[in-house]
């Protein structure tokens, strides 16, 4: 029994596989290579154990499990011997007999029959003896005695049996001892092989544990970054929630807009739906409009069959157009030459009768002037009227003043008077007979001739009454006849393929002062300055007015006529103390010629021409300003005429002409010179207590109308 291996040894391997295992629980097995297989192999010598049945299993009758091979119990190496002596059961016989046939018993120990057992000895090792169990055997043997009914043998007998059958067990045990001790054996070299295992195992985890150490510090570096980037995510997270932040604004801002877009979507769809509804009504009228498109083609194709029926005949007449064409453009080369033509004839006419022309117009006398003292009955005519008589009643350019007086030796003398105008009108001519003469020179200054037309004469003769005249048709003066006269001729030219622009100054010169009568403001107190280049003159800070229409002249007409009245008011009966120049310029170009042209026309009403002594303004140093600077600017034009169109003037361009000598003729230079054209319009008073006066300006107006070459005709005849 002492050499029996101590069963302990295999708790013993079986504690170092559970180490193992524990082992293999707690590091991980990728880092012990053949760890599996050992972890596998405990679990299979746990999986043996298991299998290996600890207890015999009870004998039965059936032969499926007689059949099973026994095996060596555990328990049966502890059997004692004296547990299996014949109980008393045993030595005694049994009380019990059996009347029936005996009954095989198979035995249930692990001892096997004599036969067996010593085939058992004799045959192959590789059958395992059956390990008798302790209370199958006590079971079985009490059992068999109990049942059997055979005749116990005698004491010897069954003594040298039961040695046998111990010799048998021993030989047995001897047997299984053997097969222990090389189980035993197995065992320690298995366990030397665990214990390497165990070392390689135990460097093993010292190296893991190394590895471990460097693995937690390279956790605890891993950690370190760890924490960095958790800042930096941290961080990261700060940045993303403002620009969460950012980007909800945004996303109220777009829910804003969608908002709107939404409204505006609504809006549009409110308009789409009216659209809809009026592209119905449209496409109804769209409907409605084929239809009559449909019965328009059909007439479009009756026209169209007839339009070409008639296309020859176009053709025809396309021919005659063309051939109409040619000849509308030789009219119109031929109206073109006619044009020029004419204007070299009418110049030459106008030239014939003189650059310088001098009328002369008696007026009226005024019922003012017939009246006579208070209470007294009207005079007649002839009793205020000097003796002025018109004895060229077919040319009407001849007019003689008379006068009567007493010598020293009582004889009644008679002077007379004769001179010779271009033409004389008499009191009864109307504004309508003076301006047809005129109306020539308006003409001129279409064709683009400068025109000067003067009203001279003294005070109260009229002069205001000729150029501007009254306000109805039949008393309108010059001015606004030659303007009216101008437009008409304008629009005739039009169609001629002349173009005209215009424009209008009004100025007045007061005491060598020019006064703006356009102007703004009650009275002009700019200092203007009067400027000339090759052609034309200007004045600086003047309105110039665009002219579009002779209504428009008239308004502008009235208004330097208001702005005369209120400095008259303010200056002592400026008006007549005053030259006024009204100024058209007129530009045109003719498109299809090419030809252009530039006239300007001035009417001028010149101041009282009266002499000194007869102005009352002897005692009156303002009233003599005025005289003198009205009879310098007056002779300083006599002058200018004389020097620059008269006999002496002609043709000399070198010759020195005064225009600076006033500013009347320095601001008319470009007028009084060439071939520019100049009518004087001598105006007289024909009351007799104005015949001196008028016999003054009739000599004036003689000087000046002598100097015009182009009358040869002309008688002059001076007064002696
Ligand atoms: N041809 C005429 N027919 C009828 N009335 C006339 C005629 N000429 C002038 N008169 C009248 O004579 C008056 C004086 O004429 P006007 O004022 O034109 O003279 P004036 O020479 O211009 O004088 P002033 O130099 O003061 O301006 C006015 O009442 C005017 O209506």
């Amino acid at each position: 029994m002492s050499r029996l291996p101590r069963l302990h040894t295999d708790r013993e391997n079986e504690s170092v596989g559970s180490t193992i295992f524990s082992f293999t629980t707690s590091v991980p097995s990728s880092s012990f290579p053949g760890m599996t297989g050992m972890k596998r192999k405990a679990i299979n010598q746990g999986d043996d154990e298991q299998d290996r049945p600890r207890k015999l299993p009870a004998i039965q009758e059936s032969t499926a499990i007689s059949q099973l091979p026994l095996r060596p119990s555990k328990t049966a190496t502890n059997l004692n011997l004296q547990s299996i002596k014949p109980t008393s059961t045993i030595s005694k016989p049994p009380t019990t007999t059996t009347t029936g046939p005996q009954r095989i018993i198979t035995r249930a120990t692990s001892a096997p029959p004599k036969s067996s057992a010593v085939s058992s000895r004799l045959g192959t090792s590789t059958t395992r003896p059956p390990i008798p169990s302790r209370n199958v055997t006590v079971r079985s043997v009490s059992s068999t005695y109990s049942r059997t009914k055979a005749p116990p043998p005698d004491d010897e007998d069954r003594l040298q049996e039961l040695q046998n059958q111990v010799a048998l067990i021993e030989s047995a045990r001897a047997a299984d001892a053997a097969r222990l001790a090389a189980d035993m054996e197995s065992e320690r070299v298995k366990l030397s092989e665990l214990q390497a295992n165990h070392f390689v195992f135990s460097r093993e985890l010292a190296a893991a544990r190394s590895q471990e150490v460097s693995q937690k510090r390279e956790l605890m570096n891993f950690q370190d970054e760890v924490d960095l980037i958790k800042k930096k995510h941290a961080r990261e997270i700060a940045d993303l929630e403002a620009d969460i932040r950012k980007r909800d604004r945004k996303v109220q801002e777009l829910e804003e807009d969608l908002r709107l877009s939404a409204q505006d979507l609504s809006r549009e769809r409110t308009n789409s739906s009216i659209l809809k509804a009026t592209i119905s009504e449209q496409s109804t009228t769209h409907v409605a409009m084929k239809a009559q498109i449909n019965a328009l083609q059909a007439q479009l194709n009756a026209v169209q069959a007839s339009s070409d029926s008639n296309s020859s005949t176009a053709a025809e007449c396309r021919l005659k157009l063309e051939d109409a064409e040619r000849k509308v453009q030789r009219l119109e080369e031929d109206l073109h030459d006619a044009e020029m033509s004419r204007r070299r004839l009418h110049n030459m006419v106008q030239e014939l009768k003189g650059n310088i022309r001098v009328f002369c117009r008696v007026r009226p006398a005024l019922p003012s002037e017939l009246t006579g003292e208070p209470g007294e009955l009207p005079r007649d005519a002839s009793e205020v009227t000097a003796m002025i008589e018109y004895p060229d009643r077919l040319d009407h350019k001849e007019i003689v003043l008379s006068s009567t007086s007493e010598s020293a030796t009582g004889q009644e003398r008679k002077e007379t008077w004769q001179f010779t105008f271009d033409r004389v009108f008499e009191p009864q001519s109307t504004q309508s007979d003076v301006f047809e003469d005129i109306s020539q020179l308006a003409q001129s200054c279409i064709d683009g001739y400068n025109v000067c037309i003067f009203a001279y004469g003294q005070t109260g003769s009229g002069k205001s009454f000729t150029m501007e005249g009254g306000l109805s048709e039949s008393t309108k003066g010059m001015i606004p006849r030659a303007v009216e006269q101008v437009f008409q001729v304008t629009e005739v030219m039009r169609k001629k393929g002349w173009e005209y622009k215009m424009e209008g100054q009004f100025l007045e010169i007061y005491n060598e002062t020019i006064n703006d009568l356009l102007g703004t403001g009650e009275l002009d107190r700019k200092k203007h300055e009067i400027k000339h280049d090759k052609v034309s003159t200007r004045v600086t800070d003047v309105n110039v007015v665009p002219l579009h229409s002779a209504t428009q002249v008239q308004s502008l007409l009235s208004l330097a006529k208001s702005r005369r009245t209120v400095a008259a008011t303010l200056m002592n009966e400026r008006s007549s103390r005053s030259h006024s120049v009204f100024t058209l310029r007129l530009s045109g170009r003719n498109s299809a010629s090419g030809n252009t042209c530039e006239g300007t026309l001035n009417l001028v009403d010149l101041a009282g021409s009266e002499r000194l002594e007869k102005s009352g303004a002897g005692n009156d140093k303002d009233r003599l300003k005025e005289t003198q600077n009205i009879n310098k600017s007056l002779s300083a034009l006599g002058d200018v005429i004389i020097a620059a169109l008269g006999e002496k003037g002609e043709g000399k361009s070198d010759k020195h002409i005064p225009y600076r000598n006033s500013k009347l003729t320095y601001l008319l230079q470009h007028s009084l010179s060439g071939n520019s054209k100049t009518l004087m319009v001598l105006n007289l008073s024909p009351l007799s207590v104005h015949m001196n006066e008028s016999l003054c300006s009739l000599r004036f107006a003689t000087k000046v109308n002598n100097t015009n070459i182009g009358t040869a005709k002309k008688i002059t005849k001076a007064p002696s």
